[in-house]
């Protein structure tokens, strides 16, 4: 616990109160949507609404509805324009430069786009190298993509294995790279336990092997600064409606390291084509030379429209800043709970140390899913549980406060003394 020479005591609500008072990103809290007398905590699964991304959201309402098709090209954000100018703002959130990251499709489609680009078998390099902590849609697109090689994926698809349940060791996946492997995939955070990878060296190691490696970055875009492109990544791809804050299905995004600009799209589409010669309507397909190749169809400007206020306040905040406090509210959260909740059957399941964690708490519990239940139903707190035996816990650095923090820690408390969690059963939610 950061000690503060005149407070004694750094576990008191008053503590929080003085940190919160400290907090210079403290100011943009006004700036979102947060149920009064709740407190958030699900900003990891999805991110809430902010004033400033309503605002963009019906500005580009107001242009369909004033400007019809015009909209395409005319207005503060001519739609046709959309994706490149959401990526310009993005860029700096994964140190790339703008022309190497692209606002479009899904997290699971952005994959299928970029394994159906990269993975090139050929000769003993056939296999794809995962790990088997990673997202399950991810695993799904890449034994759908190596099925459509003729490849079974039980044998051509390598998963790491944990050795623990909860965490990567960086050797074990260096391990792994063997000359039969073509494709490397993994999570930047790792979406339980919240284990941040050592990106750059295991990017060194897969390309001093020759292999190319890509990047799940959900976990991790918005909340933690990135230098894709000084580490050299060979692409990556995230969501925007976690950290980001863009709303339920909002478009995700990919990243194109520049060296593969002029690769042809596994899976090409009129929006991958150059802007100018899009409307030419010509079949030859005349790619972009940027990581817009990586387009397919039209797209969903309805769901890209809330992301343009919502990075503006990206770019105000500093996304350095935004971890510095990430990591100081974490790591106060943490010193809380060893201390409120010791001794109830809680363990902290995510790394200790700042540069191996993400921005959540990955707290473990035999009765997690309904001590969940609890704190949803009796404290109006919003966590979420993932199976078997997790609650994660997110502090968003623009909303969440010291004083939620130690709120969180009071009430979780009521719920364990008082049994609170005995009323509910032990199993998740349909959307848990
Ligand atoms: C790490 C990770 N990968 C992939 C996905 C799937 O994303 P989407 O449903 O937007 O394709 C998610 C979240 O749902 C995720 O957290
Ligand atoms: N994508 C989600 C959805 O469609 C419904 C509910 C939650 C999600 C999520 O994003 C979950 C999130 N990827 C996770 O880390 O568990």
């Amino acid at each position: 616990m950061f000690q503060d020479p005149l407070d004694p005591n750094p576990y008191s609500q008053e503590y929080a109160q003085k940190l919160d008072e400290q907090d210079e990103l403290g100011c943009y809290r006004e700036q979102f949507y947060i149920k009064p007398d709740s407190i958030y905590l699900d900003g990891n699964s999805l991110g809430l609404l902010s004033k400033r991304a309503e605002k963009t959201l019906l500005e580009i309402l107001e242009a369909w509805k004033t400007q019809g098709i015009d909209g395409w090209t005319q207005g503060q954000y001519p739609w046709f324009y959309l994706a490149e100018k959401l990526a310009a703002m993005s860029a700096p959130l994964v140190g790339a430069s703008e022309d190497e990251v692209i606002v479009t499709g899904s997290t699971t489609t952005n994959l299928h786009q970029l394994v159906a680009t990269f993975y090139k078998p050929q000769g003993n390099r056939t296999k794809i190298l995962a790990d088997e902590l990673n997202f399950p849609s991810d695993i799904y697109a890449l034994q759908s993509q190596l099925k459509l090689h003729g490849y079974d994926p039980a044998k051509y698809l390598v998963q790491v294995k944990s050795r623990d349940g909860r965490f990567l060791q960086e050797e074990d996946i260096i391990s792994a790279m063997t000359d039969e492997i073509a494709l490397i995939i993994l999570p930047t955070v790792l979406y339980r336990s919240g284990q941040l990878l050592d990106i750059k060296r295991l990017t060194a190691e897969a390309h001093a092997r020759g292999i190319l490696i890509g990047f799940d970055g959900c976990h991790s875009v918005g909340s933690i600064p990135h230098s894709f492109s000084e580490w050299d990544v060979d692409f990556a791809f995230w969501c925007n409606y976690k950290y980001l804050n863009s709303g339920p299905g909002g478009t995700g995004s990919l990243y194109i390291n520049r060296k593969h600009f002029g690769t042809s799209p596994g899976l090409a589409g009129w929006f991958g084509t150059r802007k100018d010669k899009q409307f030419d309507m010509e079949h030859q397909f005349h790619q972009a030379e940027t990581a817009g190749a990586f387009q397919i169809g039209t797209p969903n400007i309805l769901s890209m429209a809330p992301l343009i206020g919502s990075l503006e306040l990206f770019t105000e905040a500093n996304i350095e800043k935004l971890r510095q406090k990430s990591l100081h509210i974490t790591q106060y959260f943490m010193d809380l709970i060893e201390r409120e909740l010791d001794g109830m059957g809680f363990m902290i399941g995510n790394p200790r140390e700042d540069e191996r964690r993400g921005g959540h708490i990955s707290l473990e519990h035999r009765d997690a899913a309904r001590i969940c239940k609890a704190l949803k139903e009796e404290q109006h707190i919003v966590p979420d549980f993932r199976a078997p035996n997790i609650i994660r816990l997110e502090p968003i650095p623009l909303y969440t406060t010291y004083c939620d923090v130690w709120e969180t820690v009071q009430r979780l408390k009521t719920v364990m003394t008082e049994k609170q969690y005995e009323k509910f059963d032990n199993t998740r939610d349909v959307v848990a």
